[in-house]
Order: C-alpha cells, then sequence, then structure tokens
C-alpha cells in the first residue's frame, strides 16, 4: 500500500456512533467521493465500513477499530480482537497506537506487531504517534512507517497541533527516522498538504476538512461577524 500512496492523499472517511453520518453506507459513498476526486487511499474505522468500502472504491485502506477501554487511554487499535477484526476485513494496511501510553491488558505494542506480522505478513502496519520518541520506538518494532495522527491528542501533546510552526513535530519527525512518516491530524486546507508533501512526508491522510460536514459548517459559522471585529 506503502507505494501506492506516495506522493498522493488518503482521505479518512470516519464517523463514530455519536456523529450524523455513522453508517457504512454513506462511508462507501464519502470514500467514492473521494476516489473520484483523485485520493489514493482510504483510512476507515470499524470492519463494517471497511467492508462497505471495499465494496465501492478499489482504492488500498488504512484500517483501525476505535474501542474505549477502562483502565487506558489508547483507543485505536488497541488489542488483538481489534487486530483480528481488521485482518478479517482485508485492509492493506493496520494502523495502531504506538504511544507509550498502556494498552488495555497490558498487552505491549510489540507483541500486537509481532501477532500482526505472524498472522498476515503482507499487511502493512502504521504506528500512530504523537511524539518523536514514539516515533524512534515504532521505526525500531519494525512499522513499516509512522502517522503524526495523536499529536495534540494525548496529554502529553494537548497544547500543540500538527500545523504549529509550520509543521514543527512533522519537521522532527522526520529528520529523527528512516521509515515512511505520513502527516496526519489538522490538514485542513490544500495549503498544508502541499506543505506536508514539501517538507517530505511520504503522504498526508485528510479526514474531518473533506468528510466531517459538522465541523466544516462550524469553522464557517464560526468566521460570521468576526470581519468586522
Ligand atoms: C485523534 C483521532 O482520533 N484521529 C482519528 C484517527 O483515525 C480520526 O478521527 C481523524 O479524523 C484522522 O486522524 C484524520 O485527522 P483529521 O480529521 O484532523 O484530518
Amino acid at each position: 500500500m506503502l507505494k501506492e500512496i506516495v506522493g498522493g492523499l488518503v482521505v479518512s472517511c470516519q464517523a463514530l456512533p455519536h456523529e450524523p453520518l455513522h453508517s457504512p453506507s454513506i462511508m462507501a459513498k464519502l470514500a467514492l467521493a473521494a476516489m473520484q476526486g483523485g485520493a489514493v487511499g482510504i483510512r476507515a474505522n470499524t470492519l463494517a465500513d471497511i467492508r462497505a468500502i471495499k465494496s465501492e472504491v478499489s482504492l488500498p485502506v488504512i484500517g483501525i477499530v476505535k474501542r474505549d477501554y477502562e483502565g487506558s487511554d489508547v483507543f485505536i487499535t488497541a488489542t488483538m480482537q481489534e487486530i483480528d477484526e481488521l485482518l478479517e476485513s482485508g485492509c492493506e494496511m493496520i494502523a495502531m497506537d504506538a504511544t507509550s501510553r498502556v494498552r488495555p491488558g497490558g498487552v505491549t505494542t510489540a507483541e500486537l506487531v509481532d501477532y500482526c506480522r505472524r498472522c498476515s505478513p503482507s499487511v502493512e502496519l502504521m504506528a500512530d504517534i504523537s511524539t518523536v520518541e514514539e516515533a524512534v520506538a515504532a521505526a525500531a518494532l519494525g512499522f513499516d512507517c509512522v502517522s503524526t495522527t495523536l499529536h495534540g491528542y494525548t496529554a502529553g501533546t494537548s497544547a500543540s497541533k500538527l500545523y504549529d510552526n509550520d509543521f514543527a513535530f512533522l519537521k522532527a519527525v522526520l529528520s529523527a527516522v528512516s521509515i515512511p512518516v505520513i502527516a496526519e491530524g489538522n490538514v485542513r486546507t490544500p495549503d498544508m498538504l502541499a506543505r506536508c508533501l514539501t517538507l517530505g512526508a511520504a503522504s498526508a491522510v485528510v479526514g474531518g476538512a473533506i468528510t466531517r460536514p459538522l465541523e466544516i459548517t462550524e469553522r464557517f459559522v464560526a468566521a460570521i461577524g468576526s470581519e468586522s471585529a
């Protein structure tokens, strides 16, 4: 999959149960629109959504399963159960939380990588990281690529956004690891996407700015009146 997405745009098609577009068939249509618009890959959540997307588009899919567990902040592909669901989905790449946080049940990220490699060696693995140290650790564990997905979404990084200081975090990760780095998280405009690729990101994943109309509407509404202020 990595080869197919280098230099291109991956569109994340996700809607959680509390979101208006929550539905596998809607995610499949969003993926179709993304493909027709020129996306080279899709990122999607849950076995049901991935199945629906795969029946609608031919693009490779980065699969995740978001599930909350008591006693752990890890929610993106946290345990072997989620890995099993993704292996069943036929996705070409599995993304999992690769932060330094403790996983549910005490399973380690290294054990999950090992499990994926044994069960399905052809499925590529993406490490969703939040810090440079986690990116370095993920490369050492044998992940095929790292994604900046969780930068800004952990207790230690919540004050930061990927685009701060002209993508300073992305630059730091790019200089720290030799495996491909994917820019993901708050890439909100075409100019931002272009900047990430110019800086050396292998690809970028864009979600909300394309597939979450509620978020897009809120941004427009927030601008009302701001010109005169
Ligand atoms: C932090 C987290 O849960 N990120 C999730 C990871 O799959 C998705 O909710 C994001 O939409 C995705 O990372 C793309 O980011 P953005 O929607 O900002 O372009």
